[in-house]
C-alpha cells in the first residue's frame, strides 16, 4: 500500500466542506492514480463557522471563511485549500493561486418548504441571511418577511424543521453533495439566478509552488473554470460590498459563454437586469455588463456598488 502523503489538502470542517475535500481527493486519487493515503485531509475551523448568530455582512465578510486556511497556506502546513467558490473573496492574495476548478454542480437555489415562489403562503416568514436571496423574494413576494438564518445547511434544515420559518433557500450544490437529493424543490432561473460562483469547487495552493499546481491542473475543468472566472469578473467590476444583491449566472454553451445578471436593491423594491454572450477569450465582456448594469441602474441599487 502506498502511505507517502503527496498532498496536504486543507479545508472547513462543516460536513459540506468535508464532502468537497473528499470529493477533491478522489479526483486527485483517480487523475494520479494515487492510493486515498496519498492525500491527507486537514480541517481547519474557520472564523466564519465560530459567529453562527449574526449575519457574514457584518461580522467581516467572506474572508472568515478563508482567514486560517490562507495562513495554513501561506506558512506551509498544508499544500493546497478546498473551498466553495462562491464563499471566496474577489480579490485573493497575490502568494496564491486558484489551479483547480472542479466540474461544477447545479447552480441553482432550492426552496425547502414550498413548491415555489409563488406558492409561498400569504405573509409566508423565509429564512434566510444572504442580501441576494432576500432581495430576490422581496422583489417577487413583497408580502413575506425574512429572518436570519445562518450555520451549515443540517442547522439551516433543523431550524426549518423547529418552525423558526416557512421556507428557506438552499444551495442544490450543497444539498447533492450532502446526499440529500430529495430536499426542496430547485427554482428555475429565468427568474430566481444564483450567487456568483456557486455550486463550483476551487483548490487554491501557493503561486510559486509549481508542483502542487502540476498536480491540481490534472483536475480542473476548463467550462467550468470559464463559466466562474466570468462571473466572478462581473462582481469586481460591480464592486459590491456584502450588502449588495447580485445574482449571475454564466453557462458555457460550446464555447460560449451566455451570462444572465441582476441587481437588487436590499428591499427587493428595485432590479436591473441584462445579458450579454461572449468568448472566454474576451475577458473584458463581464465588465461591460457590469457598466451596462449600472448605468441603467437605480440611484438605491448604485448606492450598494463602487464600480462605476
Ligand atoms: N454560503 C454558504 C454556502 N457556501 C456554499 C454553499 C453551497 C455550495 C455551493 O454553492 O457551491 C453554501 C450553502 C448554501 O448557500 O446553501
Amino acid at each position: 500500500m502506498n502511505t507517502t502523503v503527496k498532498l496536504k489538502l486543507g479545508t472547513r470542517r462543516s460536513p459540506l466542506a468535508m464532502a468537497q475535500a473528499e470529493e477533491t481527493r478522489a479526483r486527485l486519487c483517480k487523475a494520479h492514480g494515487w492510493d486515498e493515503s496519498a492525500v491527507e485531509l486537514v480541517p481547519v475551523i474557520a472564523s466564519g463557522d465560530k459567529v453562527q448568530d449574526r449575519p457574514l455582512s457584518e461580522i467581516g465578510g467572506k474572508a472568515l471563511w478563508t482567514k486560517e486556511l490562507d495562513q495554513w497556506l501561506a506558512e506551509g502546513a498544508i499544500d493546497a485549500s478546498v473551498h466553495s467558490l462562491k464563499d471566496v473573496e474577489t480579490v485573493r492574495p497575490e502568494a496564491f493561486t486558484l489551479a483547480a476548478i472542479l466540474p461544477r454542480a447545479d447552480k441553482r437555489d432550492r426552496l425547502v418548504g414550498a413548491s415555489s415562489i409563488s406558492q409561498l403562503k400569504p405573509g409566508a416568514v423565509v429564512g434566510t441571511s444572504a442580501p441576494r436571496r432576500a432581495a430576490q423574494l422581496l422583489h417577487q413576494r413583497p408580502d413575506c418577511s425574512v429572518v436570519m438564518f445562518r450555520g451549515n445547511v443540517a442547522t439551516r434544515l433543523s431550524k426549518l424543521a423547529a418552525g423558526e420559518a416557512d421556507a428557506t433557500f438552499l444551495a442544490a450544490a450543497g444539498l447533492e453533495r450532502l446526499g440529500e437529493h430529495g430536499v426542496g424543490h430547485a427554482l428555475d432561473p429565468a427568474g430566481w439566478l444564483p450567487a456568483p460562483a456557486q455550486g463550483a469547487i476551487a483548490v487554491e495552493c501557493r503561486a510559486n509552488d509549481a508542483e502542487t499546481r502540476e498536480l491540481l491542473a490534472a483536475i480542473d475543468h476548463e467550462p467550468s473554470r470559464a463559466e466562474v472566472t466570468a462571473e466572478r469578473a462581473l462582481l469586481l467590476a460591480l464592486g459590491g460590498n456584502c450588502h449588495s444583491a447580485i445574482a449571475v449566472r454564466c453557462d458555457w454553451e460550446e464555447g460560449e459563454l451566455a451570462m444572465e445578471a441582476a441587481l437588487y436593491s436590499p428591499d427587493g423594491t428595485q432590479m436591473v437586469q441584462g445579458e450579454a454572450r461572449f468568448t472566454a477569450e474576451d475577458t473584458e465582456a463581464p465588465a461591460r455588463l457590469a457598466h451596462d448594469l449600472l448605468s441603467r441602474a437605480s440611484t438605491a441599487i448604485r448606492s450598494h456598488f463602487a464600480g462605476e
